[in-house]
């Protein structure tokens, strides 16, 4: 059992956008924040200038975040927040020292080859630790400038949430507890593909009612994808699943949606994910995501479809014209 307080060492791995603006949020009221980053020219921007120009630029970062280039650095955190893009979280886990910490995961996605999500591949490298997951309608831009936020902290036991609950809360961001970790992951590694189809409805000039339709059934393929692996209804009608999936499908913030946005414009996925040093996991997740929901015999039309145009099979006009002409059923299949 660890025991967390007040004043608890907080460590942050990946210093992207994310783990940038978490780290903002997080550090205020703590002696020092670590956050560990890739890029040595990240590391020296945090620790001299106090910003993070490469990911999160335009924010001024507290003095007492501290970056490292060295993952060893984390061996005496409490807490470790992980904000790798998903397809990294293993590597990062297995580079990281030996550790008592909890370890709360922060990406969103589905590993490629194992099909796991992020809760499984934590437990399959670090089954000792103890393990949450922080997820909801959060551009990282937004929290790093303090604006309000609200999300799900999903947690193996209330015990841990009663632990780690105060260092997250801060005044303008506001965790809710639920004891569902797989639903929490679902929601947003599935709204992310989902964002991409929104994108190319803008993006194709589709319309208003085109992108609502999809918000609405492309929840009902999170709902059921979800029944199919564990997570629970509520959990994914809250700020992890469909409180992320309005924010995602809403804006050209999103990196999801501006790639979905691009496609529907006619240009290539390859054109697009080239010369990019941000992450659209929804790009990821797509192919990942249908074949586990092949596997398990669940329908989802709108993720087929993003992955045929994220592969470039079709345009988004075939899409829309297969998608409307699908069989009539009843809106509760
Ligand atoms: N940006 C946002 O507003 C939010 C992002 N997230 C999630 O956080 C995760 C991280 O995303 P961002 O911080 O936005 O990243 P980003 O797109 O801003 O930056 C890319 C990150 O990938 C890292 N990276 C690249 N190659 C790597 C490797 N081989 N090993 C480890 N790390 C590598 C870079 O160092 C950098 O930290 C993603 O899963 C994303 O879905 C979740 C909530 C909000
Ligand atoms: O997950 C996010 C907001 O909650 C960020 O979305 P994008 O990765 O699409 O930018």
């Amino acid at each position: 059992m660890i025991v967390v307080h007040a004043k608890a060492r907080i460590g942050v791995v990946g210093a992207g956008a994310w783990g940038t603006a978490l780290a903002q949020v997080l550090s205020e009221g703590q002696d020092e924040l670590l956050l560990w980053a890739r890029e040595p020219e990240v590391v020296e921007q945090v620790n001299q200038a106090h910003e993070n120009r490469m990911f999160l630029s335009s924010h001024s970062l507290r003095q007492n975040i501290r970056a490292t280039l060295d993952i060893a650095d984390m061996a005496e955190r409490d807490v470790l927040l992980m904000v790798t893009p998903a397809q990294h979280l293993r590597s990062c886990l297995a580079t990281l020292p030996e550790t008592n910490a909890a370890i709360i995961l922060c990406c969103k996605g589905i590993e490629a080859d194992s099909q796991l999500l992020m809760s499984e591949v934590a437990q399959e490298i670090r089954p000792d630790n103890p393990l949450a997951v922080l997820s909801g309608p959060t551009f990282a831009h937004e929290v790093a400038k303090g604006l309000p936020t609200a999300l799900t902290l999903a947690c193996e036991n209330e015990a841990l949430w009663d632990q780690i609950n105060p260092l997250i809360a801060k005044t303008s961001f506001r965790p809710y507890f639920s004891n569902d970790i797989l639903g929490a992951e679902i929601g947003g590694a599935v709204k992310n593909v989902l964002a991409i189809g929104c994108g190319v409805v803008d993006g194709a000039g589709l319309g208003q009612n085109a992108r609502a339709s999809l918000i609405g059934r492309g929840f009902a393929e999170m709902l059921r994808y979800g029944a199919s692996r564990g997570a629970k209804a509520e959990t994914l009608s809250g700020l992890c699943g469909l409180g992320d999936l309005v924010l995602t499908c809403s804006s050209t913030s999103s990196r999801n949606f501006s790639l979905g946005k691009g496609l529907g414009e006619g240009q290539s996925a390859e054109t697009l994910l080239s010369d990019r040093n941000t992450v659209a996991e929804g790009a990821y997740t797509a192919p990942v995501l249908q074949r586990d929901a092949q596997s398990r015999g669940v329908e989802m039309p709108i993720v087929d479809a993003v992955c045929a145009l994220l592969a470039g099979n079709t345009d988004p006009k075939s899409v829309v014209s297969q998608l409307m002409n699908r069989p009539l059923v009843s809106e509760r299949r």
